[in-house]
């Protein structure tokens, strides 16, 4: 699995660093609040596991299960949801946990989701930030780090559904995609 890896752009350590420092973050920004922390399948799962166990305040969690990608490395461009939440989400203080924003289009169909459903606030915690590949209009409040325009994974972020279980970022060899 590691021979596939051209090159760690992010590594294990840097990542539980910044989980810790983020979940910190979330501490003072939720404090005294009951937020429901919203992890969106599947790459966000080691993040979600990673912050929120840094995270010491009341919370509840639940998972989104939505797709755009399949096996391709670029966006359908159509979101399509395939786990919905089990809980609602009015009155609620959101917190949507990602793995990546790229295009953004998965964020706006959610943050609009649940503008629609009448949540009281939504914010969103993203891993990694990709701002050159954005084409829908999307910020996150709080981000891990940016990523240049090379289609990365690891730490949850797949090829054809493998390499989620590297412990880094990283960057395939081109023949591993059948590039040059
Ligand atoms: O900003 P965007 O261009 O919309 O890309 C971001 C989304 O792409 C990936 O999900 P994917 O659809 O590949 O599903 P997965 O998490 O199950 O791999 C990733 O986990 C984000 O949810
Ligand atoms: N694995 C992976 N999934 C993505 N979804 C959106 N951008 C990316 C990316 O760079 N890598």
């Amino acid at each position: 699995m590691h021979n596939d890896i051209k090159e760690v752009l992010i590594s294990q350590e840097e990542i539980a660093n910044k989980c810790k420092e983020l979940g910190e973050q979330l501490t003072r920004e939720y404090d005294g609040k009951f937020p429901l922390a919203i992890g969106v399948l599947k790459g966000a799962m080691p993040f979600m596991s990673d912050i929120l166990r840094y995270t010491e305040t009341y919370l509840e969690m639940d998972f989104m299960d939505v797709s755009s990608y399949g096996k391709e490395m670029r966006s359908s461009g159509e979101v399509k949801i395939v786990k919905d939440l089990d809980t609602k989400v009015e009155g609620r203080d959101l917190l949507i946990i990602e793995d990546i924003i790229d295009s953004g289009l998965t964020l706006r169909y959610l943050v609009d989701l649940f503008k629609y459903r009448k949540a009281n606030s939504v914010k969103i915690v993203t891993l990694l930030d990709k701002p050159t590949g954005r084409t829908a209009d999307i910020k996150a409040d709080m981000i891990g780090f940016e990523v240049p325009n090379e289609f990365v994974v690891g730490y949850g972020l797949d090829y054809q559904e493998k390499y989620r279980n590297l412990p880094y970022i990283g960057v395939l060899k081109p023949e591993v995609y059948g590039g040059e």
